[in-house]
C-alpha cells in the first residue's frame, strides 16, 4: 500500500495551545507567528492573563478562548477544526497537587482525557501532551498524575488502532528560571541580602532552557508516530553548583543556609526507565520511546516479555552529563531572564 503523505503548510494550520499563557504558550505562540501560522488559538482559565497577552501579542491571528480543561464542552469548542494541538494546561506545582491531589486528578488526568476526545473529535492531525520527569517513578501527586496522563495518551491509539489523531508526550526536566522556580527565588535572595536557602547541596536535576523544551514540543509535533514519548537530553547539576553559579555571577558570597529536603522531592529525578530505554531509539539530541504496541489480549502482557541487558540504567540526573559550577554559569548566561537581571545588578 502507498502512503501519500499531506505537508501541512503553517499559513493552512491551525493550533490550538490549551495552558496557552503561561511561559511556554507565550513563547510558544511568538514562534508559531515567526513562523506564518495562519490561526493560533489560546486556551486557559484566567482572562486578565490572556487580556495581557492579547495587549503585547497585538496580532490577530491568534483568538483566545476561556474554558477549563475539565470541561469537555469549553475544550470541544475551542478544538473545532484545529489541525494541532499543543496540551500544557496542567497543575504542576508539587505542593499544591499533595494537598489537593483530587484537584490534580481532575486538571491532569481527567482534563487530559478531554483534551484528546476533543481533538479527535475535531479532526486534529496531532497532539502534543507536556509531562515531566517527575512522572518518572512519582512520588508525589503531580508526578502521579502526570504518569497516568501519558499513560492516557498512549491508551488512545492502543484502545482504537484508527484513530485519526496522533497523540505524543514530551518530558521536560526543570525548565530554568520558569516562574516559582529555584533560579529566579535565589537571585531575589542574593539581591535582597539573604542568605541562599538549599535543600541538599547534593541534590541533582536536570537543567533545561525554555528554549529547548519548546524544541523538544516541535520535534515531537513533526516527528511522532501514536503513542511516543519524546525526551531531549539535557545536562543536570547539583543543587550547590547552582547556588554556588548563581552566587558568582551576582557577586555574592556564597552565603548558603542549607534547609533540607521539602516533602515529596527526592534527590534526583529520571527522564526515562532503563525498561523504556531497551525499547528507545537514540536520535542525537533526543530519545524516541515508543509505545508499547501489544494489543488489548492480555497474554502478550503476560507472556512475551523483552530481554534487557543487565548494563541498562536509567537515564536520571544524578547519571547524567554533570555541569561543574563554571558549566551552570556558562548556561545561565545564555537566558534572557538572568542577563536582563544581571544588567539591573550592579556586580
Ligand atoms: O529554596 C529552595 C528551593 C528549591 N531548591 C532546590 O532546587 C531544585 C529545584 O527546585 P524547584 O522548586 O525549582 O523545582 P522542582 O524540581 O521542585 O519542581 C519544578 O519542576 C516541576 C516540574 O518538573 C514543576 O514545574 C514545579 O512547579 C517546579 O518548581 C530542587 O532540587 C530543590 O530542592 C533549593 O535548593 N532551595
Amino acid at each position: 500500500m502507498d502512503f501519500v503523505v499531506t505537508l501541512i503548510q503553517p499559513a493552512d494550520s491551525s493550533v490550538l495551545i490549551t495552558g496557552g499563557t503561561g511561559s511556554f504558550g507565550r513563547t510558544m505562540v511568538h514562534d508559531l507567528l515567526r513562523e506564518g501560522y495562519g490561526e493560533i488559538r489560546v486556551f486557559s482559565r484566567d482572562e486578565a492573563k490572556q487580556d495581557a497577552m492579547r495587549h503585547d501579542t497585538g496580532d490577530a491571528r491568534v483568538r483566545y478562548y476561556i474554558g477549563d480543561v475539565r470541561d469537555y464542552e469549553s475544550v470541544l469548542a475551542a478544538s473545532r477544526s484545529v489541525t494541532h494541538v499543543f496540551h500544557a494546561a496542567a497543575l504542576k506545582q508539587v505542593p499544591s497537587a499533595e494537598f489537593f491531589p483530587m484537584q490534580a486528578v481532575q486538571t491532569n488526568i481527567m482534563g487530559s482525557a478531554n483534551v484528546i476526545r476533543a481533538a479527535e473529535a475535531s479532526g486534529a492531525r496531532s497532539v502534543v501532551c507536556l509531562s515531566t520527569d517527575k512522572a518518572v517513578y512519582p512520588i508525589n501527586a503531580m508526578g502521579m498524575t502526570k504518569a497516568v496522563m501519558e499513560k492516557v495518551a498512549q491508551a488512545h491509539g492502543l484502545e482504537n488502532r484508527d484513530a485519526s489523531t496522533t497523540v505524543s508526550c514530551v518530558r521536560y526536566g526543570n525548565v530554568m528560571y520558569s516562574r516559582g522556580s529555584v533560579i529566579p527565588l535565589f537571585i531575589s535572595q542574593i539581591k535582597a541580602g539573604k542568605k541562599i536557602t538549599v535543600t541538599d547541596p547534593l541534590m541533582t536535576r536536570f537543567m533545561m532552557s525554555l528554549a529547548h523544551s519548546v524544541d523538544l514540543v516541535k520535534y515531537a509535533f513533526e516527528s511522532a508516530v501514536q503513542g511516543d514519548i519524546f525526551i531531549r537530553k539535557a545536562a543536570s547539576c547539583t543543587v550547590g553548583d547552582l547556588a554556588r553559579a548563581v552566587s558568582e555571577l551576582f557577586g555574592a558570597g556564597p552565603d548558603i543556609q542549607v534547609i533540607g529536603t521539602r516533602h515529596s522531592e527526592k534527590l534526583y529525578e529520571s527522564l526515562a526507565t532503563r525498561e523504556e530505554l531497551a525499547r528507545a531509539e537514540d536520535r542525537g539530541d533526543y530519545f524516541r520511546i515508543p509505545a508499547d504496541s501489544r494489543d488489548l489480549n492480555y497474554a502478550p502482557y503476560f507472556d512475551e516479555g523483552e530481554k534487557i541487558s543487565p548494563s541498562m540504567t536509567d537515564y536520571d540526573s544524578h547519571s547524567a552529563e554533570r555541569l561543574d559550577v563554571a558549566g551552570v554559569k556558562d548556561l545561565l548566561l545564555t537566558l534572557p531572564e538572568v542577563r536582563r537581571e544581571l544588567e539591573a545588578w550592579p556586580v
